[in-house]
């Protein structure tokens, strides 16, 4: 653990932990940051070199200055984690992986902070512990039923699978100007860094394209099962989000029990980034009330 909210980075919170859980022997990644008697997870998204630290870093030190230790869970798959070919479900796979590395950190409740494939990831977890939960924050996933609006795959998802097909820097801009509602606040360093961390590990872009083929529908619909959450849940959406329709929020507000909607406007799949601090805020606020 880290002791000092204001002076953390990337490498001084990395950690490795080895799980073995339903099936899973793996080394899996993950950045540790501050300390405090709750514990709050992120979950990152399925685009080609996402991370726990690339998709949460606006968002780790407004907690962990208010006294939350925040873990970064690096999916199985995914950055310096062990690569993996799913088969099955990846929101089971992914839920495994976390139970198994809160039991070897001795952690019995989180409350989670999922993003897209997180989201989806977060759903499927508390559906097999809910025991371990605390509170949930879902963001742009969470697999509550198709859109009734937007055919599917929406083309944003089109946009991921060309990436991981094709990990060029033309199509990492194709994807990343449809990530957000303003594509002017993406730089050239953002864009630099993602393509660095896609193209650091070629067998998780191989294995994802596999897994793919192998089973195109890596994240089953749980709309059947929502009622058995009980915890409460903040749904957060961008309203112009182009990979997960917002409408997908609205049928995981009618079957999540205790569940509440926000939705940005002017704001796409990345709310956590796009409009960080009022998202901070309003976790902060939803954590402690
Ligand atoms: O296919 C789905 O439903 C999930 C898509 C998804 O997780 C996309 C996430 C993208 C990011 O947040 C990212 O790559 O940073």
């Amino acid at each position: 653990m880290t002791t000092t909210a204001s002076v953390f980075t990337e490498a001084s919170t990395s950690r490795f932990a080895r799980i073995k859980e339903g099936g899973l022997d793996l080394q899996l990644h993950y950045n540790d940051v501050g300390q405090g008697a709750e514990t709050v997870v992120m979950l990152h998204g399925s685009g080609p070199g996402a991370s726990g630290w690339a998709n949460f870093h606006r968002n780790i030190e407004p907690l962990v200055t208010a006294g939350y230790r925040v873990i970064l869970l690096d999916c199985p798959g995914w950055s310096k984690s062990d690569p993996v070919v799913s088969e099955g479900s990846r929101s089971n796979l992914n839920a495994s992986a976390l139970k198994g590395l809160l039991d070897v950190l001795d952690l019995d409740r989180v409350h989670i902070i999922g993003n897209s494939m997180g989201a989806h990831s977060t759903v499927a977890f508390a559906l097999e512990n809910p025991e371990r939960i605390g509170k949930l924050i879902l963001m742009g996933g969470g697999t509550g039923g198709p859109s009734a609006f937007v055919p599917q795959p929406t083309e944003g998802i089109k946009l991921i699978g060309a990436l991981y097909r094709e990990p060029t820097i033309e199509n990492l801009k194709k994807m990343m100007n449809v990530f957000v509602f303003d594509a002017s606040s993406l730089t050239e360093e953002l864009f630099q860094t993602r393509l660095d961390n896609l193209l650091a590990r070629r067998d998780h872009l191989e294995n994802f394209v596999k897994s793919s083929t192998l089973n195109p529908k890596q994240f089953p619909d749980f709309s059947h099962r929502l009622h058995e959450i009980s915890a409460e849940t903040l749904l957060v959406w961008g309203r112009e989000d182009r990979f997960v329709p917002m409408d997908t929020g609205l049928r995981l507000l009618a079957g999540l029990p205790k569940a509440q909607l926000h939705v940005f406007n002017r704001c796409g799949h990345w709310a956590q980034w796009e409009h960080a601090d009022t998202f901070n805020r309003m976790v902060l606020d939803f954590l402690t009330h």
